[in-house]
């Protein structure tokens, strides 16, 4: 019996029409094949998928919302932006701002987002580096855990200064200390996941997927160069100790949050007090007073240019009535932010280096995710030749692929 294929070759002139000719049939096949995978996706998965592309559409890439300059987005965007003065200035409740000629003293907010405060480029370019030196140098690093702990053998000092010393020369392949040893045993591993899949919802399956995924292969787990390790630390939790699989805290041992951030936290629950929308469809307004948050636990996220974060709800913590309050270091994202179900159509931002983001009233409890990193986004302020300080050029290296977020919140009620 001759084969389809065969058949089908009689009624092409040449062999690459034919060729051509099959592989547009492979092509629709696929194509089928996804339109039918994905027509029950929810429109935040389907959202996620858009934005993961290394190929946005112009349409769709004109919705992503642009809070560095308003005049860039479609008018519609612009129709659904309000500004509003912050209630304090926030250079004044904080030094960890840094020095700004012409800090602004306004946050927006979007009419079809109720909930959600943006105050973008809240940071000197210099307070932006010591942000990004801490979180490297002195964040990440023990007591607080990262994703390398079920792992490695993570040094008391962290991953940093031996990254530094390999960048140096300082210890090169051989040297006793030059790889970070894996554990034979790989430590609390089966709890970092779920045991099954009905011990978990769909978000922490898919959140802590992404989460370990840098480390999740065999081979990935061998020994490492600090360099290698540095790639793979994707998060560093602070203050009370997260567990992704799980979705709890630790409560047992609370590690303080570092002073500087608790301070800038509160200074932006503070500056923010009040700030609402009263024309929106859900008119709202942030109720939660600075005095009252407290900065409990918090998150380190380091993205490489290839990481995403899926869509989820952070409701882990009792106090849910707090705001969340996130800083973005480094490349720039697409961040999407929709309601209460993966049924709502998320809207599309961009969050650029020293933004930050309060999540108040029901944005609180809002589905949001990271599906992109933004190449060629990174401030020239952040580049490792940008300023007359040696000690900034090898963390300077280091942005040159990366994103960093680092968000925090209240546990506890009030
Ligand atoms: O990277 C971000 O901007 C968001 C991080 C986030 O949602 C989280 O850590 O829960
Ligand atoms: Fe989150």
């Amino acid at each position: 019996m001759q084969t389809a294929a065969v058949n089908h070759q009689q009624h092409f002139k040449s062999k690459r029409q034919f060729k051509i000719w099959e592989k547009q049939q492979k092509e629709n096949a696929a194509k089928r094949l996804n339109r039918a995978l994905y027509a029950n996706q929810s429109p935040f998965r389907y959202a996620e998928r858009i934005y993961k592309s290394r190929m946005i559409s112009d349409a769709d890439a004109r919705e992503i919302v642009d809070f560095s300059n308003l005049s860039n987005n479609t008018i519609q965007v612009q129709n659904n932006i309000v500004q509003v003065p912050l209630k304090h200035d926030l250079g004044t409740l904080s030094n960890a701002f840094g020095d700004m000629p012409h800090r602004s003293n306004y946050a927006l907010v979007m009419r079809n987002v109720p909930g959600l405060i943006v105050i973008p480029n809240a940071f000197s370019p210099n307070a932006q580096r010591q942000l990004v030196k801490h979180c490297l140098r002195d964040y990440a690093k023990p007591p607080h855990t990262s994703n390398l702990d079920g792992h490695y053998h993570v040094p008391k000092d962290g991953i940093w200064p031996l990254y530094e010393q390999e960048k140096k020369g300082l210890v090169v392949p051989g040297d006793a200390n030059y790889y970070i040893p894996s554990k034979t045993v790989p430590q609390d591993q089966d709890n970092m996941y779920p045991a099954t899949i009905e011990d978990a919802d769909d978000d922490a399956l898919s959140v802590a997927s992404s989460m370990y995924s840098d480390i999740s292969g065999k081979s990935a787990r061998a020994a490492s160069s600090p360099t290698q390790m540095l790639k793979k630390q994707r998060w560093v939790t602070l203050g009370y100790q997260y567990h992704w699989g799980t979705k709890k805290y630790n409560l047992e041992d609370p590690i303080p949050i570092p002073s500087d951030i608790s301070d800038l936290m509160k200074a932006v629950v503070k500056a923010t007090e009040d700030i609402g929308c009263q024309d929106a469809e859900i008119p709202w307004k942030n109720q939660y007073r600075g005095a009252d948050f407290k900065p409990e636990a918090g998150i380190i996220n380091f993205y490489q240019l290839q990481s995403t974060l899926m869509g989820h709800v952070d409701q882990s913590e009792i106090n849910m009535e707090a705001p969340l309050i996130s800083m973005s270091l480094g490349h720039s994202c697409i961040y999407l932010i929709g309601g209460n179900t993966r049924d709502t159509k998320p809207i599309p931002l961009k969050l650029n280096s020293g933004d930050m983001l309060v999540m108040t009233a029901i944005a609180r409890r809002a589905y949001h995710g990271v599906p992109r990193i933004l190449e060629n986004t990174l401030p020239d302020y952040m580049l490792p030749e940008s300023v007359d300080d040696e000690d900034w050029k090898i963390f300077g290296d280091y942005m040159k692929t990366t994103r960093i977020n680092l968000n925090i919140r209240q546990v506890f009620p009030k």
